[in-house]
């Protein structure tokens, strides 16, 4: 037999062997995880036993009873929803491990020590494996409270993640399992002590595969992030499980796990002080796209009810929509909203709107209130008001004039108090100044009855319907959007920004407000919300009135009303009533923090002003203009609170030689800035492909079409942000798997294969556009084509001169 042959059938018998290894240890994970569902259900039937006696006892009907019913009812319900999820890998993980240095239990059953004990190695390298833990979303106890499964966020679980051949702890070999449903599917090891010779019942521990996270990283992409659970890698597990003292600031360069990172450490905090984190997690993302892109992590971390991912575009209640803005405004103008010069001008407009004008609706008579007119030249008032007020009382007429109600309003607004807060004390000084020119003034010596005197006039006076009608629309309720709207006026906003804005910024600013009508309702910008917020800010809300519970008829009639006492809260009501109410959180969680304008630093600010905070961003890839501006925002925000610092240095997304050649935009965008090394290499170079026959869209539609060929998963097609629309048209007919994106809309997100068009007309974009080419540039998992156009200037092989040597 030729040697070929023979040595052929020897590799075969080889892979028979390791097939039939790797058989038998998925075995040995079948039987436990088999164990582990025989036991959930067992504490789901207990769950239930729970709640239908719960159910049983609120039909006693006493209070005690039904807020003892309530109060185990949400218990159970919690339990149960969680032991009902259907967790796609509920069990993902196992390390097993030396015998610690001393003997002491966790909560959790497992041992404690890290370190191995002094003569857990024999002198012959030799072992045996003294503790086998498994992993999973939850913990699992068995009945006799020894763990069947470690919840991931456990102490006795971070072994899994931080041990590393060069500092193994007790860890010799660490195991991710793949199942689906209640179906063990493969096994990846990791040895971190591959010196010893170990074994476990007496056998010689296997080891199966390459490792998990090669594993992992070569999936192809779907239109939603996955959880990265069972491969997290040591320097990601530190700021995962960094305390929450105070302000973790996280840094690394695209691909670095930075977002997957966020998301892990607001289930790994909930998990680790529930309660302190009741006040709900808000984590803010850039995008609408990226929110959905990772909105689905938490739930699969079995956690969901306390945290809201918010795109920084929905984050002010006006926003209207779960999405909230998603219009962008052009560079110049974002760059004059996004700026802090915008406060002295929003001060300004929040006090200047309420101001007498030639009214914007037609002249009215209301009772006895008249409105005045004004030149026609004077500009519309922003919220026009009347300018005299006329009473009765005593039997006479009463009236103020356009001038005594400037002065009242002057004074009323002397100070910084909210506008919407000041109307009590306008209808007091209104009263006062009404009081003055009565009769009544001056009736009485005698100090009681004069104050009688004045009280029942205020009584009669402000409860009479010229008073109140004058009041309403004189000092009405300011919305946001009313006082925004104001400011499309290009000459009453030039008032409003004397001295802050130029003359062409002003012009700018009021243009870009018109698409808003006059009652502030028409699309708005992501830039437009976090001046919509600090408008609500300085405008306040007026407290309203509580509304009444709602009384039966019955207990009305019979007088029980009065005996009954009030009906508790439930908890379930409360904490409905509290994800309604809340504006401020415990903890906030700050995506891509690079790009939060001064603006939107200061609306995400006014959510955490008692929280802790994660921030996690990469400078390198900000597309604000004005880094410093912003960085004064962002102290001002987090406060003197203390700062940890940690830096994520691997890239895990893109193959190396994608991050080469990102890298060359990345010495353009911050020369002397260092990029993340990519952790693997898959050997396909990027493809530059110069347009075609001057034909732009069938070039791109060609390119996506051949990568869709290529890849089993997504297709991203990258364009500058004027091209948006058009490149959606482009690619209307290739199906779902591929998507267009404007530039600053690719933040996040990534692809199994991009075609970035034109880098010239990304980077020529706005001050800020090589960052911007370069977040457009690393959002690849496998492949990347750069497709250029005249303005690239490109060489005979297509590269386009930004990307040549
Ligand atoms: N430990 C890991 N195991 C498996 N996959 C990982 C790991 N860390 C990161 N990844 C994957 O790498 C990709 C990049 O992660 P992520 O989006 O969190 O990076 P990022 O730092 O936020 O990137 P960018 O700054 O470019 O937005 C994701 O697909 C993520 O699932």
């Amino acid at each position: 037999m030729p040697s070929a042959v023979k040595k052929g059938a020897s590799v075969a018998a080889q892979d028979a062997a390791v097939e039939s290894l790797r058989d038998r240890e998925i075995g040995v994970e079948q039987e436990h995880l088999d164990r582990v569902y025989r036991r959930l259900e067992e504490k789901i039937d207990e769950a239930e036993f729970l709640m239908n006696d719960a159910v049983k006892r609120g039909q006693v009907g006493t209070p005690g009873a039904l807020a003892e019913r309530d109060a185990q009812v949400f218990r159970a319900g919690i339990h149960l929803n969680r032991l009902n999820s259907e967790f796609e890998d509920f069990l993902f993980g196992r390390i097993d491990l030396l015998l610690g240095k001393d003997g002491e239990r966790g909560p959790d059953g497992a041992y404690t020590s890290v370190e191995p004990a002094d003569d857990a190695v024999r002198e012959d390298a030799t072992a045996d494996i003294a503790e086998t833990l498994h992993i999973g979303r939850i913990g699992v106890l068995d009945s006799d409270y020894a763990p069947l499964v470690i919840d991931w966020r456990a102490p006795a679980a971070a072994p899994f993640y931080r041990s590393t051949p060069k500092d193994p702890g007790r860890v010799v070999r660490r195991r991710v399992i793949r199942s689906k449903g209640r179906q063990v599917l493969g096994v990846e090891d990791d040895l971190m002590r591959p010196e010893l010779t170990a074994s476990l019942g007496g056998e010689k521990l296997p080891v199966i595969g390459d490792g998990a996270l090669m594993a992992a990283l070569g999936q192809a992409r779907s239109h939603t992030m996955r959880d990265i659970v069972s491969s997290i890698q040591a320097e990601q597990d530190l700021v995962i499980r960094a305390p929450a003292a105070s302000v973790t600031e996280v840094t690394g360069g695209p691909g670095t796990g930075k977002t997957a990172v966020a998301l892990h450490r607001a289930a790994y905090l909930l998990y680790q002080d529930r309660r302190r984190y009741a006040g709900g997690i808000l984590i803010v993302s850039p995008t609408p796209l990226l929110v959905a892109y990772t909105e689905g992590v938490l739930p699969s971390l079995g956690e969901e009810g306390q945290v809201a991912i918010r795109a920084i575009g929905s984050l002010s209640d006006d926003a209207a929509g779960l999405d909230g803005a998603t219009a962008y405004d052009e560079p110049p103008v974002a760059r004059i909203k996004g700026s802090s010069r915008m406060l002295p001008v929003l001060r300004k407009a929040a006090r200047g709107a309420l101001e007498r004008g030639r009214p914007a609706a037609p002249r009215q008579e209301a009772g006895q209130l008249s409105f005045g007119e004004e030149p026609e030249d004077a500009p519309a008032a922003a919220v026009a008001t009347p300018d005299r007020l006329r009473v009765v009382a005593f039997g006479a007429r009463i009236e103020l004039e356009a001038d005594e109600l400037r002065r009242i309003r002057d004074n009323v607004l002397g100070g910084t108090a909210p506008v919407n807060l000041l109307r009590p004390r306008a209808r007091k000084l209104l009263l006062d100044a009404l009081w003055n020119k009565s009769s009544g003034r001056g009736r009485y010596t005698d100090p009681e009855l004069a104050a009688e005197l004045r009280s029942s006039f205020d009584e009669d006076v402000s409860t009479e319907t010229p008073f109140l009608e004058f009041l309403d629309a004189w000092w009405p309720e300011l919305t946001p959007r009313r006082v925004l709207a104001a400011m499309a006026d290009e000459r009453r906003l030039a008032r409003w920004s004397r001295r802050v804005l130029n003359q062409g910024e002003v012009r700018r600013l009021a243009r870009s407000l018109r698409r808003l009508d006059a009652a502030g309702e028409g699309p708005l910008s992501v830039h437009d919300v976090a001046l919509l917020d600090e408008l609500q800010a300085l405008l306040g809300t007026p407290a309203r009135p509580r509304r009444k519970r709602e009384a039966d008829p019955l207990d009305q009639l019979t007088g029980l009303e009065e005996l009954m006492p009030q009906r508790e809260e439930t908890q379930w009501e409360r904490a409905e009533r509290l994800a309604a109410e809340r504006t401020e959180y415990a903890h906030v969680i700050v995506d891509e923090a690079q790009d939060l304008t001064p603006m939107q630093w200061r609306m995400v600010g006014r959510r955490g002003r008692h929280a802790t905070w994660t921030v996690v961003g990469d400078p390198a890839q900000s597309s604000w203009s004005d880094p410093d501006e912003a960085a004064a925002a962002r102290d001002e925000a987090l406060g003197s609170r203390p700062r940890r610092r940690f830096t994520l240095t691997v890239n895990y997304r893109n193959p190396a030689e994608i991050a080469e050649l990102a890298a060359k935009v990345l010495a353009l965008a911050m020369p002397g800035m260092e990029s993340p090394a990519a952790v693997r290499s898959t050997g396909v170079v990027p493809r530059f492909e110069p347009v075609r026959d001057g034909d732009l869209a069938a070039t791109v539609r060609a390119e996506a079409a051949r990568l869709l060929a290529e890849v089993d998963g997504t297709v991203g097609v990258v364009v500058a942000m004027n091209r948006r629309e058009q490149a959606r048209g482009w690619l209307a007919e290739l199906g779902e798997r591929v998507v267009a994106l404007g530039s600053l809309e690719a933040k996040g997100l990534e692809y199994d294969a991009t075609v970035v068009v034109s880098p010239a007309e990304i980077a020529d974009e706005s001050p800020a556009g090589l960052r911007v080419l370069y977040v457009a540039l690393t959002r690849a998992t496998q492949q990347l084509t750069v497709v250029s156009g005249e303005r690239d200037l490109p060489d005979a092989d297509g590269v386009p001169d930004l990307l040549r040597d």
